[in-house]
């Protein structure tokens, strides 16, 4: 089950003009627990009808966090069931504050569009608090007075802080994720079609070639045609990048013979991995639109075995797709995946093959809006690199502005596949 849940009611709510004066955060914790009880989360006890009961309450910069300890009898999945019933409970008439509602209609401008504005206030006037649920030996309810930024423009400053080998997931309310593909080395991206796969993708390689120019080599393979990666054909991290799945399989072929070439030099010199043999090379293998290879046995044959064996070599595979199912995502790369980021999707079944549980389907209808998944779930908003930060960090020629590094011709040809050698 998903442990955070936003409520996709209140995103684009005019959260700003609201804050917790309307309720003191004591009544609103009774408020939320009488918000269980009437939703039926209760166990009778020695005669006593009871629910959750309130620990502590605590203020942070987002919002408030309480703390409640479940009764014997109930789960956190019971809790997490009426999300919606807390999030619509908090969101009532009665959470309405008068004081900031007037604050806000005093902060607008005098123009023609007044009316329209005040109505969009009058509308949005109860629909203001995101709730997150979370379980650590207590029920945790985070009620957010800010939503999640619809869009985030990650800087230059933000990107050089970035530990090696990681890349920015998205953000929260509070705070930044990052993906460490030391970590999780292989990666689903999933989403339909227009949410932001292709977006993500060039910010997985613009980093992981701005950070690690030296040891980052990719493989690229866009089966929609090539235009996502087209910006990073000529660098030299790049060995090559395929179109179609003829090319793919060669390309997957190639990545197979330096995963073995690696697998041997690790046994013969008794390492167990690369982090271990002080191997610093990394290889990305990155498929957009990865369904496109599913019919195609030997291609998925390669990408499985990648999937299965490449964590320890060094190899890094991310599987993008708009249409996940059972078949399109094979269940040794779901296995072997331990990180997922899916963007908004159709339904619950395909939210399923890529997250092993609904939620996708919930997500509301935001570009870059993302749930992200390891061990734990976490709802984001992607970042959106802009082309001139790219242009800032790589070349427009394809050359890198990393250490003077000379740039590197154009190819004629898109698939060139290099040898390369252990480092
Ligand atoms: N993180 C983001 N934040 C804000 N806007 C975004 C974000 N990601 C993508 N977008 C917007 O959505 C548009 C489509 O994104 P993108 O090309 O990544 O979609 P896609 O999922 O790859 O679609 P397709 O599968 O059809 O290629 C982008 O041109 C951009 O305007």
């Amino acid at each position: 089950m998903i442990f955070e849940i936003l409520s996709s009611a209140a995103v684009g709510g005019f959260v700003g003009y609201q804050t917790l004066k309307s309720r003191g955060m004591g009544d609103e914790g009774k408020k939320i627990a009488r918000i269980f009880t009437n939703s039926g989360l209760t166990v009778k006890e020695n005669g006593h009808i009871k629910t959750a009961h309130l620990q502590r309450s605590t203020k942070k910069e987002w919002g408030v966090e309480y703390a409640f300890r479940i009764p014997l009898g109930l789960s956190f999945s019971d809790f997490e069931k009426r999300i919606d019933n807390i999030t619509d409970g908090l969101n009532g008439t009665g959470t309405f504050d008068i004081h900031q509602f007037i604050k806000a209609i005093r902060k607008l401008k005098i123009t023609k569009s007044i009316l329209d504005d005040v109505k969009v206030l009058l509308a949005n006037k109860s629909v203001k608090k995101e709730v997150e649920l979370s379980y650590n030996g207590l029920l945790i309810v985070r009620v957010f007075e800010s939503t999640l930024p619809e869009r985030y423009t990650a800087d230059q400053a933000e990107l050089e802080q970035l530990p090696a080998w990681n890349i920015i997931a998205g953000r929260t309310r509070d705070k930044i994720v990052l993906h460490d593909f030391e970590e999780h080395s292989h990666l689903i991206v999933a989403g339909s079609t227009g949410y932001g796969k292709s977006v993500f993708l060039k910010n997985i390689i613009t980093t992981l070639v701005h950070k690690q120019p030296k040891h980052t080599r990719l493989f690229l393979m866009d089966l929609k045609g090539g235009l996502t990666f087209n910006r990073y054909i000529s660098l030299e991290q790049t060995k090559g990048v395929a179109k179609t799945p003829e090319e793919a399989f060669e390309m997957l072929e190639s990545a197979q013979g330096l995963m073995e070439e690696r697998m041997n030099h690790l046994l013969k010199n008794q390492h167990e991995d690369v982090q271990e043999a002080k191997i610093k090379d990394r290889f990305f293998v990155i498929i957009d639109e990865a369904a496109d290879l599913s019919d195609h046995k030997e291609c998925q044959a390669i990408i499985k075995d990648i999937a299965r064996r490449g964590r320890a070599v060094g190899f890094r595979l991310v599987y993008a797709t708009q249409y996940p199912t059972n078949e399109t995502i094979s269940s040794q790369v779901r296995q072997n995946c331990s990180a997922r980021i899916c963007f908004r999707l159709g339904t619950g079944v395909a939210s399923r093959a890529v997250l092993d549980e609904e939620g996708a389907e919930k997500l509301p209808l935001i570009k870059g809006r993302a749930i992200y998944k390891t061990d734990r779930i976490q709802v984001i908003q992607t970042p959106i690199l802009d082309w001139t930060v790219i242009e800032g960090l790589i070349k427009p020629d394809g050359g890198l502005k990393n250490d003077g590094k000379q740039v590197t011709a154009r190819r004629e040809h898109t698939l060139i596949i290099e040898e390369t050698t252990l480092s």
